[in-house]
């Protein structure tokens, strides 16, 4: 379905959980977060009536993300029955790598297609300090068990942070002209936790192309590699992987959002950055038949904004990234 600024909807992602193995500084303050009561999240049951109902409006890409969706229980199941709904056509996750070597097997098993793993830094003291207290060491061999799982492709997610990773940007790029692997540069966004976000620590995807190109040489234009997300792509000449920049900031890329989010809590939320949300759960644990959850997906869709007006300035919300899904 089109929303009433004609742009198709067919993406979904979906958060499992609010819950995490670590604590990135720009994720969650340093209290962290009041977990959500279980009874309060949707079951597993839950998300695939939601995702039935979804489809019939046009639903076609999930993604599953979080909080960390390797923690969540029943995971394997639920990719499973994704894979079992014949409309959708790509399921894929975003985590932060730590359990990822161990399930990795099992979640290509049961019918993921790819993966998205977040990564900031090459070094493990940095990498402690950001996640506040992660192991660097899990994430690689993650990474690395993907790769030989055979999922493709398997895409890094690097969050540019002046003053903590600047002087690591090149490095990470390098790795694409060795390994198969998608490294995207994504602009810190004033959601999240207010701790980190200071337009001091802001680096525009500009920049960080400059400061590539500056090393490296000329990165030439790629074709979108498979996935549903606003990254753009490019490539360092002859290199196994490539280099993509998700801009939220500097060059938003509202104008072709095709995608709603599901809250943990079962909210729908047409926009990342605007509060509005639609109560999904209330309907579902109410008798809602499949009739009315496709009337509340219209709803959605019909109400989603046309962008974000984000003025870089910090944006007051009462959840946090990890609960709507980042
Ligand atoms: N502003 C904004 N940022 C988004 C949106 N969707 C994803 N992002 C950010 O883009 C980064 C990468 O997201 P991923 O979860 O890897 O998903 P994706 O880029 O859609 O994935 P692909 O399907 O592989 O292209 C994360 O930091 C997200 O928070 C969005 O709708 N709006
Ligand atoms: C919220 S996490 C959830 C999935 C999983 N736990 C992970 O870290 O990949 C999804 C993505 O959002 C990104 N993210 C979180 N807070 C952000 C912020 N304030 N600005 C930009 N990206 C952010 C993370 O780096 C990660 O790539
Ligand atoms: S970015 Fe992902 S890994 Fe880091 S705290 Fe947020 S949900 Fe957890
Ligand atoms: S900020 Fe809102 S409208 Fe813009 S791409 Fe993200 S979800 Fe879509």
């Amino acid at each position: 379905m089109q929303d009433q600024y004609r742009r198709p909807i067919n993406y979904l992602r979906i958060s499992v959980t609010d819950r995490c193995n670590l604590r990135c500084v720009y994720c969650m303050p340093p209290s962290g977060v009041k977990f959500i009561k279980h009874e309060e999240i949707l079951s597993i049951e839950e998300i695939i009536t939601v995702v039935k109902a979804g489809v019939r409006i046009g639903i076609k890409k999930i993604r599953l993300t979080g909080g960390e969706p390797l923690v969540r229980g029943g995971i394997l199941d639920l990719v499973s029955s994704l894979k079992n709904i014949p409309e959708i056509d790509d399921i894929a996750i975003t985590t932060n790598g730590i359990l990822l070597s161990q399930m990795v097997g099992p979640l290509k098993k049961a019918g993921l297609n790819r993966v998205n793993v977040s990564l900031d830094t090459m070094k493990p003291e940095r990498f402690k300090k950001i996640t506040r207290g992660g192991n660097l060491d899990l994430v690689w061999k993650g990474i690395n068990a993907a790769l030989s799982a055979g999922l493709d492709p398997v895409k890094i997610n690097t969050v540019a942070i002046r003053g903590f990773n600047d002087d690591e940007l090149v490095d990470l790029a390098r790795l694409t002209l060795d390994h198969p692997l998608h490294i995207r540069f994504i602009e810190l966004m004033p959601i999240g936790s207010s701790d980190a976000w200071s337009r001091g620590k802001f680096i525009a995807s500009g920049e960080v192309k400059e400061l590539i190109e500056g090393a490296l040489g000329n990165l030439v234009d790629e074709k979108h590699i498979n996935g549903n997300g606003p990254a753009l792509y490019t490539r360092l000449p002859g290199s196994r992987g490539t280099i993509g920049f998700i801009s939220a900031i500097s060059n938003h890329f509202c104008a072709e959002c095709n995608r709603l989010r599901l809250t943990s809590t079962g909210q729908l939320r047409p926009c990342l950055f605007n509060h509005r949300e639609i109560d999904l759960k209330q309907a579902l644990r109410s008798g809602a038949g499949p009739e009315k959850l496709v009337e509340i997906f219209r709803e959605a869709i019909v109400s989603k904004p046309v962008g974000h007006d984000l003025d870089k300035a910090w944006q007051e919300d009462d959840r946090v990234m990890s609960q709507i899904g980042g």
